[in-house]
């Protein structure tokens, strides 16, 4: 595809994207109501501050957490991450009359969301006792960066990306350069697969792609690429499209003791890493403190000019004030560019490498390599705004995971949604990649499913997990629950239907939810630790739907939509699919890289609570029923019920169905389900 051809139709695309979101921001003028604007998951109601501290660079952090119920707080299922621009508003509504203040989240968890505010909430008289609601606002700065980036690539006619570009669009081919044969690695654990990616990256001349199915070590590989680049004298740019993920190289990186800096908001950034932050480094550079007096002498001379009666003076001390803030520019500038240019590798999200920022005190050519981590979950017009900087790049991800979220349908089909990974895989093939084959995260009969559905059955699972189990943890028991990488457990035939709701988004399943509180009963009196599982579903219905059953009891348990949980794993995964209905509608599960996504988290232990019956109407799914009917335990929902004691007492009713009458212990909704079919022909019953 040709560069101008790529960039109008991503243009265009993107302006679709921008609508979308602008549309479901503006939501509340269309007088949708804030439940269901909640519901949507871009608003929080009905919050109140937790705590409200200075955090640093004297920025105002509050903690905002539901009200508690059962002496826990549980936020609903939502889309709010860190970096999202938000509003606070008042119990009036999210209207931008009622807004008390912006800010920007920093932390969110289950039973939280911290918010950097930009304004002072000093000012705001913000009152403990009372409610706030929160919600996320249309944020046009990374649509601004990169459609600058699209019109920079467009006229880019020469500089260091120039080859770069040439390959990308299919201009000329991929190239290499000769590497000694006896490269010395300097991480040696790395695996063979592992140790093949490294050398084929340093010997690509324009482009190296590393594809790193669940577990493989992508990271470990991406890190020990850098510090052989670093090694070699050169300079790099690393990004990744979140914050946790540039975090995470930033603290990998360190560790291996290279010269990191890490640009971005510092409320944004992990505590741990704060200290590689450009403005933590800056604090300490030689510059400071003439800065600092160049700072005061402006605040002097500002309060000189108020006392002023003569306008001549005046003029004067304004012409003043003009030269002192040239000459803190240009001295804040040759600060920022001396640390920048002291790092070996500068560390930034996608649209943190914009050149508005820190990064135009640099010469455009001042990198080497530029490494993108998480590409295939980026958009590819995102990941240009740093590509623009570089000779080389390597980029690194998964493809057959979950790509880009994007809102507009239509953009989403038109073509945004495929990333650049993704994009050169299709037009150079096997010429560009490298595949990492060894995963240290999977028991082998978890793997096996993804490895020959996604990764050309390619996947080794590493002797350390090959056979790793819940009962060889400590403090586990063995029984059946633990004793078993996969288990099934069917609810065909039981009823338990997905509920019908009227928002065609969402979805949930009450049996399934009960299903699911048995099994974790189950693992956690065989001694799992609550934080070792996750229960994962793929609508925020029935994520809420879970944790409002059970986060009371259970704080540490995760429970997740799938979107939220790529990139996580956790011992115990517990994956409920919801769609139970005679039509075999199977809705959004109907993206294989979704199904991908949820099955590989799991480590030692997968459950997956399904309608058999609808969700084989899927093939990709009934691939993942066939391989867990043949390698797994299979149970079905009714099996379930055993050891329940129940007293019940059932009549004939009037018109010949039966009706039930009579306490038990849960799961109340499941035996009334099982009760339609076993009770619909005979009777009466006592
Ligand atoms: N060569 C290796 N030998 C032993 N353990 C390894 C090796 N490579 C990676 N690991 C382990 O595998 C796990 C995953 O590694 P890493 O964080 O690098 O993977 P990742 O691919 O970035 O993860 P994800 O699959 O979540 O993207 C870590 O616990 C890491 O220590």
């Amino acid at each position: 595809m040709e560069v101008e051809c790529f960039v109008s139709k991503t243009l265009e695309l993107l302006q679709e994207e921008r609508e979308a979101e602008i549309e479901e921001t503006k939501l509340w003028q269309e007088n949708v109501s804030l439940k269901d604007l909640q519901s949507k998951g871009v608003c929080l109601l009905k919050l109140q501050i937790g705590s409200q501290s200075t955090g640093l660079y004297g920025r105002s952090l509050l903690l905002l957490e539901p009200r508690k119920h059962m002496g826990v707080s549980v936020l609903p299922s939502n889309n709010f991450g860190p970096g999202d621009i938000v509003g606070l508003y008042d119990l009036d509504g999210c209207k931008p009359s009622s807004q008390l203040c912006t800010g920007v989240v920093t932390r969110i968890s289950q039973s939280a969301v911290t918010v950097a505010c930009e304004d002072s909430p000093d000012g705001l008289n913000l009152d403990t006792d009372a409610l706030y609601n929160l919600m996320k606002l249309a944020n046009d700065v990374t649509y601004k960066r990169m459609k600058k980036a699209l019109n920079t690539l467009n006229g880019y006619s020469s500089g260091p990306a120039s080859d770069l570009i040439s390959v990308l669009f299919g201009y000329s081919e991929p190239g290499s350069i000769s590497q000694p044969n006896d490269l010395s690695f300097l991480n040696s654990g790395l695996d063979e697969s592992q140790r093949q990616a490294v050398s084929f990256a340093l010997s690509q001349r324009e482009v190296a792609v590393i594809h790193g199915p669940p577990g493989t070590g992508k990271t470990t590989t991406v890190v020990e690429i850098i510090l052989q680049v670093v090694k070699r004298g050169q300079k790099v740019l690393c990004c990744a499209g979140s914050n946790v993920a540039v975090d995470n190289l930033v603290e990998r990186l360190a560790k291996a003791k290279a010269k990191v800096l890490r640009l971005g908001h510092p409320a944004r950034l992990l505590e741990s890493i704060q200290k590689h932050s450009l403005d933590a480094v800056l604090a300490h550079s030689d510059n400071t403190n003439i800065i600092a007096d160049i700072r005061k002498d402006i605040d002097k001379a500002f309060m000189g000019m108020k006392k002023m009666n003569d306008k001549r003076d005046r003029i004067h001390l304004k012409r003043e004030v003009g030269e002192l803030r040239k000459e803190l520019r240009t001295r804040e500038a040759t600060a920022i560019a001396e640390v920048l240019k002291r790092a070996d590798v500068v560390l930034a999200t996608n649209t943190g490498a914009n050149d508005g920022g820190p990064l135009k005190n640099l010469p455009v050519d001042h990198f080497d390599w530029v490494v993108i981590d998480e590409c295939a979950q980026a958009l590819e017009s995102s990941c240009w705004i740093a590509l623009l900087r570089g000779r080389k790049c390597i980029l690194a991800g998964d493809y057959k995971q979950l790509p880009p979220t994007i809102k507009s349908h239509t953009a989403a089909s038109k073509g945004l949604s495929v990333s650049l990974m993704e994009r050169l895989i299709l037009k150079y093939g096997d010429s560009v990649v490298r595949m990492l084959t060894v995963q240290y995260r999977m028991n082998s009969n978890i793997m096996t499913w993804a490895s020959e559905q996604m990764y050309q059955g390619q996947l080794v699972a590493h002797s350390s997990v090959e056979k790793h189990l819940l009962k060889d943890l400590p403090g586990v028991a063995s029984v059946e629950e633990t004793s078993t990488p996969l288990l099934l457990i069917d609810t065909a035939g039981c009823g338990l239907s997905e509920m019908e709701v009227t928002d065609d988004q969402s979805k949930g399943n009450q049996g399934e939810v009960d299903i699911v509180e048995l099994h974790i009963k189950a693992l956690t009196e065989a001694g799992v630790k609550p934080k070792d599982i996750a229960v994962i579903a793929p609508y925020n219905l029935q994520v809420d739907l879970l944790r409002q059953r059970l986060s009371a009891r259970h704080p540490d348990l995760e429970i997740k939509s799938v979107d939220g949980f790529q990139g996580r794993e956790k011992e115990a995964v517990v994956l409920t699919l919801v769609r139970s209905n005679r039509k075999g509608e199977i809705g959004f599960l109907a993206e294989d890289r979704r199904i991908n996504v949820a099955v590989t988290r799991a480590r030692r232990h997968l459950a997956l609570v399904c309608d058999t019956q609808t969700v084989q109407t899927h093939g990709f799914l009934k691939t993942l029923i066939d391989h867990m009917t043949q390698h797994g335990d299979v149970r079905t929902a009714f099996e379930y019920l055993q050891g329940y004691s129940m007293s019940a007492v059932f009549y004939p009713s009037t018109n010949g169905c039966p009706s039930l009458q009579g306490s038990g212990k849960p799961p109340w909704s499941l035996w009334l389900n099982l009760f339609e079919i076993h009770c619909s022909t005979e009777g009466p019953y006592r």
